[in-house]
């Protein structure tokens, strides 16, 4: 049995790819499994999957868990410390990443640093890391299977494809529950109205990720360095029924897309069985129930993020950490409704406009200038309350 690790087993992708493990039975023997500080989840899967390992961010929340599992043979580690040895040191067939955030970065370098096959949905990782990532990709034991939907659609289309045969990536992007609200009503928005996406059940920071675009944005960078392909080959189109899930246009004028239901168990599996297929939990796509596919512009005036996600990407170095650090921190303020949902792109704005910028920043110097866009960005979001 190959042996799998699962970082933030008990969010969205998390427990998805549990499911997709249980349906594949007998393949993986689940070895890690982490979460923040959801121990009751954490301790109903360590119960089912037996690991011999189980991760949670603060010390409090380890000893609870410990105790809770005293009569298991476990080993609760817990803190940034615990998912980097989880990650760099546990030997693993396939690691999942499935956290959410910069938090994602640094378990991947240290799973790169031993050689690892990485299922990567952490798309910040890439945001924030990926000049440091592609260097480790030289290894051949290493390797980043996307799990993203548009870039596991990206992937399948590539497969047998020389790089310089790609004319344009073009990401697909629902435009989320506002995109056919005026944009003067996005200021009065509700955290409730910004978390109801209209096709797909994710988490609450890449929900609303989703309804300011940011997500795109952010995905665009990951295709940046997933794809190696520059920011002028990486177009987004708005796709309503987010059921052709990404595409890509060759140089010879031919366009393959990729298309399925809205269930994220489908590219997992495909990751977990890649390169090969069988039937999947996921419903089969009925084109005559789908009826229609549109497709239209970006508006990148309504959604500033996008823009700046471009931005930030195209100059790179510093400028997609401060990105991020500022839209996760603006994100938080949202949803524990501090601010307004157009506050979010202000704030980012604001600190990507005030931060100070760095050519190539290291591993270290990238969790510097994270924490202090972080504070930057706590420090506009006060002047919005
Ligand atoms: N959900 C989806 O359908 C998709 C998600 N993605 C990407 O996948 C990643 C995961 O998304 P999603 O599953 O929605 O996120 P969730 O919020 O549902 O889950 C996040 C997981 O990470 C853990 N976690 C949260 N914060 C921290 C932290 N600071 N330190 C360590 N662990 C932490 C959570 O633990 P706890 O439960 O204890 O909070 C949970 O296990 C994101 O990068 C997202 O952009 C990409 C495509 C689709
Ligand atoms: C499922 C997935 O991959 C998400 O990233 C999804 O694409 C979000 O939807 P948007 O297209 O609205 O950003
Ligand atoms: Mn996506």
């Amino acid at each position: 049995m190959k042996r799998i690790i699962i970082l933030g087993s008990t969010g969205s992708i998390g427990t998805q790819t549990l499911e997709v493990i249980e349906h594949l039975s007998d393949d993986w023997n689940v070895i890690g499994l982490t979460a923040n500080t959801n121990i009751d989840l954490l301790e109903k899967q360590a119960n089912k999957y037996k690991p011999e390992f189980l991760v949670v961010m603060d010390e409090y929340h380890a000893k609870k868990l410990k105790n809770r599992l005293a009569d298991q043979a476990v080993e609760v580690l817990s803190g940034p410390a615990g998912l980097n040895y989880l990650a760099g040191q546990v030997e693993s067939d396939l690691l999942i990443n499935a956290l959410v955030g910069a938090v994602g970065l640094a378990p991947t370098v240290a799973a790169l640093e031993k050689g690892s096959r990485i299922g990567l949905a952490n798309k910040e990782t890439l945001v924030i890391g990926g000049q440091i990532i592609e260097k480790y990709l030289s290894n051949p034991l290493n390797k980043i299977l996307p799990i993203d939907s548009e870039h596991n659609a990206v992937f399948q289309l590539l497969a047998g494809h020389k790089e310089k045969e790609i004319a344009k990536i073009i990401l697909t992007a629902s435009g989320g529950p506002f995109l056919n609200l005026e944009k003067d009503r996005l200021e009065t928005v509700t955290v409730k109205e910004a978390l109801n996406h209209p096709n797909w059940d994710m988490g609450g920071k890449i929900t609303i990720d989703s309804a300011t675009m940011m997500n795109k944005g952010l995905e665009v960078i990951e295709a940046h360095y997933l794809f190696k392909q520059p920011y002028d080959k990486i177009k987004v189109v708005i796709h309503p029924e987010s059921i052709v899930h990404s595409m890509v246009e060759f140089i010879d004028s031919s366009i393959m897309a990729e298309l399925g239901v809205a269930d994220m168990r489908i590219p997992i599996q495909n990751i977990l069985t890649y390169p090969e297929r069988v039937s999947s939990l996921g419903k089969n796509l009925d084109l005559f129930t789908v009826g229609a596919l549109n497709f239209e512009e970006p508006d990148f005036e309504k959604f500033p993020a996008l823009g700046l996600a471009y931005t930030a990407g195209k100059e790179g170095g510093s400028l997609p950490v401060i990105l991020n650090a500022a839209n996760e921190v603006a994100v938080m303020g949202f949803l524990a409704n501090k601010i307004r949902f157009t506050d979010i792109t202000y704030i980012v704005e604001k600190v990507m406009d005030s931060y100070e910028r760095k050519d190539n920043p290291l591993l270290e110097e990238i969790y510097m200038i994270d924490k202090e866009a972080r504070e930057m960005a706590e420090g506009v979001m006060k002047e919005c309350y």
